[in-house]
């Protein structure tokens, strides 16, 4: 199947190139018909791409499809479709039929090659009309503006009066709603259980019919296939590429298979890694480099210090092997002295991770470990020596990286069409993640994300998990009115889990505008913040109970990454003994349920509760949850976890008709932020107060340069000057393009 696809793509973009060099020859013109052939040569071109790209995806379809029914007949041994085909006569009676119908899968899949064949033939031409897969139905029109919402909106009104409990106690309903994801990894199985959401069946069918309506399908295969998603920076969204296995076949951007980039640049991090890991590369001393500090901020960083977190919570740890991996983000100068506290600098190396390599945050803390390095080291080694031994990084602007001083040899690669908060299988995740653990653990983590893109991109979307979460969460957060959502790992490893997804879902979905520029009349994303279980319980579930009312997910394992790390810990209460994750897992049943069902004022009172008592003690429950119950943390299940809310967040935001992949949010306060910058050193050189759009920004401004005086000079961060070398600023100030003058500010 894989095969077929970018043979009978190339095939058929030979044959269209020839067509068209053909047409120009003959029309003899250079310029204007030149220009009109290339153009219906792209379009072409597409369109053969997109229906060879179709067809083959059906077969997959199908493929998946006979996975899911083998693995339902509770066969325990992992999928693998030919060991099935090829193996017909050993296999049960039951699971014949089963082969054949795998065959006729093979047979579609041959169809879809001959149908390429016959487009090689016709030129693409015949079917030009076709609308694409990623088309809006009705061009510029939002979401709330379709029937499919109106609907959705009137059932809503329907079940403003039915209390979860009545939903409840549907045992059909419940079960229905319960999904299951299995895999042929011993680990994969994800127990979804929906049934804790305000919907029905009738919910389900209306969601789908809006996703559709705002076509879901097509957008998310535009997405794995590397068509145009970010619009607004012109750019392909491929984050699912970063994890493609080597027999996925080609992925497109601008016409050329970014695979063997992809795949080229994996193995070149491993390689890196196992050096380091192994002292064939050590520091400039001919020290092994034990420490590792990653330099970055968001996207650069939150996914990493979230794997990182989990994983060391695991049977991993003991792969360690000493190595301290440490995220320096703030540009807080706390964050930098906590960074390097009790290193020692001949054994760290400093991985700046940029996407941009422009952000000044990443820059100046670059620029102070880079001092602190030279400080530490001085007298051993040249500046030069020191720099291309200890500084690495991982950016999508090569050169900018080696305008700073990061030598080619440690510049590691991602890609204009990899978002930052979507780069955590990029190089931007492998770098730390090998160097800490092994290459083998990170390849490990991106299977467990190819498995739900997978299952993305082929589960029915009334069983397919990231759809299904997406689309809960527009149903919660513009038919429900709750504009919050939380996550509840009930497991401490994934601590900086509701971080990261902060990021992916609010800095892709926080839009005011859809992909079409007007103004939305509904919300495209929840305020989304989280802690693990129970120590959130105890902080601010009080108003998850009783305030208002914050659909929630809670993630859970059978087994205990504790129990697997360290020895078995269990202490004797009241006779019985109970273990921590007991404990911890009779919460993470309880929570929910305590949220759906409430407690009335009828129960309180036959408990004996006080009248006076009782309005305070009553809960009402009626709030939603979805439960996540997986069978223990891994690599696998960690990257599982990842691409979960990856495609949630994507699946929200296409239904919602945003752009999730663009972020000019966040660049006004980067505008203004320089503007006070200039107010600040001009106040210091005049002595005149500073002038400020705000009288009031002014006004504080002023105050805090006048408590600033009174505070001591910076002092050195750790045994060295904090004053940036010239040939730091010089960088920094190109990096960031200011004048001389704003970079002392920096210095002083
Ligand atoms: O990787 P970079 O280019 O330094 O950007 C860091 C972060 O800054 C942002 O651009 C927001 O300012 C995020 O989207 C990104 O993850």
């Amino acid at each position: 199947l894989r095969a077929a696809r970018p043979t009978a793509g190339a095939r058929a973009s030979r044959a269209l190139r020839a067509r068209v060099a053909l047409a120009g020859a003959e029309g003899g013109d250079e310029s204007g018909a030149g220009d009109a052939a290339l153009r219906l040569l792209r379009r072409s071109e597409a369109f053969v791409l997109n229906s060879v790209a179709r067809s083959l995806r059906a077969a997959e379809e199908s493929l998946a499809e006979l996975g899911r029914r083998h693995a339902a007949l509770g066969d325990a041994r992992p999928w693998d479709g030919s060991e099935l085909l090829l193996d017909e006569a050993a296999l049960p009676t039951g699971e014949r039929s089963l082969a054949s119908t795998l065959a006729a899968a093979s047979a579609a899949a041959a169809a879809a090659a001959a149908a390429a064949d016959a487009a090689d033939v016709a030129g693409g031409g015949g079917r030009a009309a076709e609308r694409p897969p990623s088309a809006q139905p009705e061009r510029g029109a939002l979401a709330s503006q379709l029937p499919e919402w109106a609907a959705l909106e009137a059932h809503a009104a329907s079940l403003r009066d039915v209390h979860l409990r009545e939903l409840l106690a549907d045992t059909e309903r419940s079960a229905a709603l319960f999904v299951p994801h299995r895999t042929g990894e011993r680990d994969g199985e994800i127990a979804a259980d929906f049934s804790r959401h305000k919907l029905t069946k009738r919910t389900l069918e209306l969601l789908v019919r809006l996703a559709e309506a705002m076509g879901l399908r097509g957008k998310l295969r535009g997405l794995f296939r590397g068509e145009l998603m970010n619009g607004t920076e012109r750019r392909p969204v491929l984050h699912t590429a970063l994890r493609a296995a080597p027999s996925d076949g080609a992925v497109f951007v601008d016409g050329t298979d970014v695979m063997p980039e992809v795949l080229a640049s994996r193995q070149r991090v491993a390689d890196f890694a196992r050096d380091v890991r192994s002292c064939r590369r050590v520091g400039c001393t001919g020290r092994p480099l034990r420490n590792v500090v990653v330099v970055g901020i968001g996207g650069s960083s939150l996914g990493p210090a979230f794997l990182y977190e989990a994983l060391r919570a695991t049977h991993l740890y003991e792969q360690l092997d000493g190595v301290q991996l440490r995220f320096l983000a703030n540009i807080d100068e706390l964050d930098a002295a906590r960074a390097i506290a009790q290193l020692d600098a001949a054994e760290t190396l400093v991985v700046i991770t940029s996407k941009t390599f422009r952000t000044r945050e990443t820059l100046i803390n670059g620029c102070t470990l880079r001092t602190w390095l030279r400080t530490q080291l001085r007298g051993q080694a040249s500046d030069e020596q020191i720099d291309s031994s200890h500084i690495a990084a991982c950016t999508a602007d090569a050169a900018a990286a080696e305008r700073w001083g990061v030598s080619r040899a440690l510049t590691f690669a991602f890609w204009e069409w990899v978002g930052g908060r979507f780069s955590v299988t990029s190089s931007v995740g492998q770098l730390p993640i090998a160097l800490a653990f092994g290459p083998e653990v990170f390849d490990e983590f991106l299977q467990g994300a190819r498995d739900i893109d997978r299952h993305c991109l082929t589960a029915p979307f009334e069983r397919n998990l990231p759809v299904l979460m997406g689309l809960l969460g527009l149903w919660n957060l513009n038919f429900q009115n709750h504009t919050a959502r939380a996550i509840f790992p009930y497991c401490e490893a994934l601590w900086r889990l509701p971080a990261h997804v902060q990021q992916v879902e609010m800095e892709s979905n926080g839009k005011r505008v859809s992909t079409h520029g007007r103004l939305l009349d509904f919300h495209a994303a929840e305020v989304t913040f989280g802690e693990p279980g129970t120590t959130g319980q105890h902080s601010f579930f009080q108003l998850l109970h009783m305030g208002q009312t914050v659909p929630a997910d809670f993630i859970g394992f059978a087994q205990s990454p504790g129990e697997l790390a360290f020895e078995h810990t269990a202490v004797a209460l009241d006779g019985c003994a109970v273990s921590h994750h007991d404990e911890l897992m009779a919460n993470f049943f309880a929570q929910p349920d305590a949220l759906a069902r409430g407690c009335t004022a009828a129960e309180l009172r036959a408990l004996g509760v006080s009248d006076e008592l009782v309005p305070h003690r009553t809960f009402p429950g009626d709030r939603p949850s979805t439960v996540l119950l997986m069978p223990r943390l891994t690599a696998f299940a960690v990257g599982q976890l990842l691409a979960l809310y990856e495609h949630r967040t994507a699946v929200q935001g296409f239904v919602c008709g945003v752009n999730s992949f663009d972020q000019w949010g966040v660049e006004l306060g980067k505008e203004l932020a320089q503007e006070v910058r200039a107010q600040m050193r001009a106040a210091r050189s005049s002595g005149e107060p500073p002038r400020c759009a705000l009288p009031s920004t002014a006004r504080l401004l002023a105050r805090y340069l006048e408590l600033a005086a009174q505070t001591p000079p910076p002092t050195a961060l750790a045994g060295g000057g904090a004053r940036l070398p010239s040939a730091d600023s010089a960088a920094v100030r190109e990096c960031v393009g200011e004048t001389e003058d704003e970079v002392c500010v920096l210095e002083t």
